[in-house]
Formats: structure tokens, sequence, C-alpha cells
């Protein structure tokens, strides 16, 4: 039986510093941003919906320019779950597509990286949550730090998820990435070792 684990957190609270950590143990790790970008393009079919949707968002080689999408979206809600609504159907299915393959290969686990993972209700789809999660000003200060954002976008973007704190009641396992990440990476072999122990013993 191959585990599926949903790896979450919130805009840089630490998801690809962890998920990197996860690809050295030599897990795979399906990762939710980037089919989210590969669905997007030219020709796919989420692409069309999008430029019909959005104006003013594409360069001049016609490919969405995300930065003028982000800005459109973050700042108003009901074009964000327009945007959604457009997305997300494309990522949940090539993600199932990526862990049936993972199954057919009898993989000990594969781990989900899906930022919205509460928020989208995919929950279903994964056997064990992991958070990763931060203090909100560590997040702020991670966020501007990483995309150069004004603390007003970076504000916008993170007001636009679940808060963190509320995702800590929700998930299973929980990583707190406001340490080194020496102590983050401690915190998640200790819990890999849980879920493989667990799985290992038929819990
Ligand atoms: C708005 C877009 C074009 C901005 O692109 P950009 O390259 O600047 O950011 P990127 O895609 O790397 O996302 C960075 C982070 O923003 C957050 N985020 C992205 N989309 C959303 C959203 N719709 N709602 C809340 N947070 C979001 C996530 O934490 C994500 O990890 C892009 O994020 C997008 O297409 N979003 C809709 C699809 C989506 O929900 N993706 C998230 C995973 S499924
Ligand atoms: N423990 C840590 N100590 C210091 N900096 C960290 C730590 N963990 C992550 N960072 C830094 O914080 C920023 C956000 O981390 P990362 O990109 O892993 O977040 P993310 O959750 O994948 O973000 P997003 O969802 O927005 O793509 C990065 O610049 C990263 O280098």
């Amino acid at each position: 039986m191959t585990i599926v684990i949903g790896l979450t957190g919130g805009i840089a609270s630490g998801k690809s510093t962890v998920s990197n950590m996860i690809r050295k143990q030599g897990l795979r790790v399906v990762d939710a941003d980037i089919i989210a970008r590969e669905v997007v393009e030219i020709g796919q079919p989420a692409y069309k919906k999008i430029i019909e949707t959005f104006d003013g968002i594409l360069d001049e080689d016609k490919s969405i320019n995300r930065q003028k999408l982000g800005s459109i979206i973050f700042a108003d809600e009901k074009k964000r779950q327009q945007l959604n609504s457009i997305v997300h159907p494309a990522v949940r299915e090539e993600m199932l597509k990526q862990v049936e393959s993972e199954k057919q290969k009898n993989a000990l686990a594969v781990v989900l990286d899906i930022p919205l993972l509460f928020e989208s209700k995919l929950t279903h789809i994964v056997d064990k949550t992991i958070l990763v999660y931060v203090d909100e000003h560590i997040q702020l200060e991670r966020l501007m730090g990483r995309n150069g954002y004004t603390e007003h976008e970076a504000r916008m973007r993170i007001e636009s998820q679940m808060p963190l704190k509320e995702k800590l009641k929700l998930a299973d396992y929980v990583i707190n990435n406001n340490g080194t990440l020496e102590e983050t990476e401690r915190q998640l072999r200790n819990i890999l070792d849980t879920i493989i122990w667990n799985l290992s013993n038929n819990d």
C-alpha cells in the first residue's frame, strides 16, 4: 500500500524547503504549484478559459503574465474564486494521475505539496496531513524578503488563505518552521519515521 501524505502550509511558510528535505530522503513529492503552472500553458484548456475571463494579463508571446494575474486575483476575492474554479479541477486531475502512477509502482509513500489543501477541501485524496507552520510575523518577513513584495502586497496574499492558526487544528502533524533549518529537518524526520512506522505496523 502506498501512503499518500499531504504537505501543506501557507504562502512562504516553508513547504518548498521541507519538500526538498523530503526529496533528499528519497520520497517522491508532487508539487501543486508546478502543476498549476503547467495547466495554464498556451494551448491547455485552462489557458483559454483564463484569457476569456481576465483582461490585460497576456505577455507579448501570449503567455499569461503571472505577476499581472496575481495582482488582480489577490486584490479581489471574487476574481480569485473564478481563477480557482478554472485551475483547481485541472490540478486535482493531474495530481490524482501522479498518485495513481506511484501506486502502480508500489511506492512506500508519495507526498503531495498542496498550499490550499484545507481551503480546497482536498483532504480526501490524502491519508495523513503535515502542516508547515510559522508565526504570521515571520511569514510576512520571509514573504517580503523572498518576493520583494511591499507589506501590503504580502498581507493581501497571506489574508487570501486560511490562517495558519486555523490549519493547526486540522493537521495530523505539525512542523514548526520558526526556527533553524536543522530544527525543521529534525521534526520532519520524526514525523516521517512515525508515519512510516505506523504504516508498517498496519495502523
Ligand atoms: C495567481 C498566480 C498566477 C500567481 O502566480 P505566482 O507565480 O506569482 O505565484 P505561485 O503560483 O508560485 O504561488 C505562490 C503561492 O501563492 C499562494 N496562492 C496561489 N494561488 C492562490 C490562490 N488562488 N489563493 C490563495 N493563495 C494562493 C500559494 O501559497 C502559492 O504557493 C498563481 O498563483 C495561480 O495561478 N494561482 C491559482 C492556482 C492556485 O490556486 N495555485 C495554488 C496551488 S493549486
Ligand atoms: N527555517 C527557516 N529559516 C530561515 N528561512 C527560511 C526557513 N524556512 C524557509 N525559509 C525561507 O523562507 C522563504 C519561504 O520558504 P519556502 O519558499 O520554502 O516557502 P513555501 O511555503 O514553499 O512558499 P510558497 O507557497 O509561497 O511557494 C524562502 O526564502 C526560504 O528560503
